[in-house]
């Protein structure tokens, strides 16, 4: 188990990673999220003792990384697939770390075939694609067969198979009661990978719980209802369709195929008010919001790094020609109900980590967890100044 208790880590005065705490546990493959910056990479490396915490603690099996007894052989990781003798072939170069780590010489040979690089073993590593740098590193990662991995956006590079490929290897890994955690910017990816989500925004906690859960407690339920096409008339019973939801309470906005989809009413009420309307419908179904649009709505917030072109790129599918935008994108805090209001507050429930409640809530009240705090805590508040434009060597796609 993986356990890190207010860890923060500052770099002069911006604050990486602030306050973290969080347990990652044998058997699951629990995803790591967090927007560009989020610190997702900076929490792995104080993982692995490769940045000392400026507070806070961080330990696998109860040991701080560089103190466990024969540490390559209990943690694999993958952090950044560039970092290696390019000049070297691919099994020189695992056979090398197998030597500093004491692992016998056809454990190297297993590893390549596990990665499928058998056939370029001898092939210097540094003509390899940006996939294939994937494979190695994480044929690295395994070597000591580890039974905690760490993977830094392993599919980084990787094509569909190759994907498919790292899911079924993640999970087949935490079937086998290892712990696994693995860091993505794909949500729809760890939809399928992960079963536990540890969310961070600005190097803070937002979420830690299950995939099942932050979607549920995350996304709002809607509906996509659909009139019968119509130059005029499906225009005309939008329209009246619109007016009559709208003035029962719901909320309705155009989908990009002309349907609307509508929140806050249930189906069969939606379903009255049409016939109420003589508006005949040609698609009424629930539909539950996916985790992308449940972790674009709660990070939204704590992004750092955001396009001048559109700041809701991606949240919202464009317009029909014709169709009238809504007049605001609502916005977590701000009290809007909607597809991207935040859900009703809940109670506390038993199991659930009360820190979280009370982000959620704060976030709810309109109270912004990530500005600087009204009274100093005991260390100093992270920074919210704009970020600077990521440093070259932080990008990972330019690694
Ligand atoms: N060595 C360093 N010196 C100064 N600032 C740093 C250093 N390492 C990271 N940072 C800063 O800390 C913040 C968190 O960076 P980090 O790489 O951990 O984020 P990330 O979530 O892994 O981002 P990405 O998803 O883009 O890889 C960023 O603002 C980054 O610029």
């Amino acid at each position: 188990m993986i356990e890190a208790v207010g860890l923060t880590k500052r770099y002069g005065a911006k604050t990486a990673v602030y306050n973290l705490s969080f347990q990652v546990r044998p058997g699951t493959v629990t995803g790591f999220l967090g927007p560009n910056g989020s610190g997702k990479s900076t929490t792995m490396r104080m993982i692995l003792g490769l940045d000392q915490p400026s507070a806070g603690h961080v330990t696998i099996g109860g040991y701080p990384y560089n103190k466990l007894p024969n540490a390559p052989r209990q943690v694999g990781a993958l952090l950044d697939a560039k970092a290696m003798h390019g000049g070297r072939a691919a099994r020189n170069h695992l056979l090398c770390l197998a030597q500093l780590a004491g692992i016998p010489a056809r454990r190297v040979d297993e590893v390549l075939g596990v990665v499928g690089l058998q056939d370029v073993a001898k092939k210097r590593s540094k003509g390899f694609s940006l996939g294939m740098g994937q494979r190695l590193g994480i044929a690295a990662a395994l070597l000591g067969d580890p039974q905690v991995l760490l993977f830094d956006e392993p599919v980084n590079g990787l094509d569909p198979e190759g994907i498919l490929w790292v899911r079924n290897l993640m999970k087949s890994l935490a079937a086998e009661g290892r712990t696994v955690f693995v860091s993505s910017h794909l949500m729809s990816e760890m939809a399928l990978t992960a079963e536990h989500l540890i969310v961070i925004g600005r190097g803070q906690l937002m979420a830690d719980m299950s995939v099942q859960e932050f979607i549920a407690r995350n996304s709002a339920d809607f509906a996509r209802v659909r009139v019968p096409d119509g130059p005029d008339a499906g225009g005309a019973a939008r329209e009246k369709l619109t007016a009559a939801l709208t003035e029962a309470g719901g909320q309705v906005l155009p989908e990009q195929d002309g349907a609307l989809r509508v929140t806050g009413l249930p189906l069969p009420r939606i379903s009255d008010l049409a016939h109420g309307a003589d508006v005949r419908l040609w698609e009424l179904s629930p539909h539950q919001a996916s985790l992308e649009e449940a972790y674009m709505r709660m990070t939204q917030g704590a992004v750092d790094y955001r396009s001048t072109t559109d700041q809701r790129a991606g949240l919202q599918q464009p317009l029909p020609p014709g169709a009238v935008p809504p007049a605001q994108m609502p916005v977590p805090g701000q009290g809007q109900s909607g597809w991207y209001a935040p859900p009703p507050p809940q109670p506390h429930q038993p199991g659930q980590p009360m820190q979280q409640v009370q982000q959620v809530q704060q976030v709810q009240q309109g109270h912004n967890p990530y500005a600087a705090p009204q009274q100093p805590p005991a260390g100093p508040a992270p920074t919210t100044a704009p970020a600077p434009a990521p440093a070259p060597t932080m990008d990972k796609d330019a690694r």
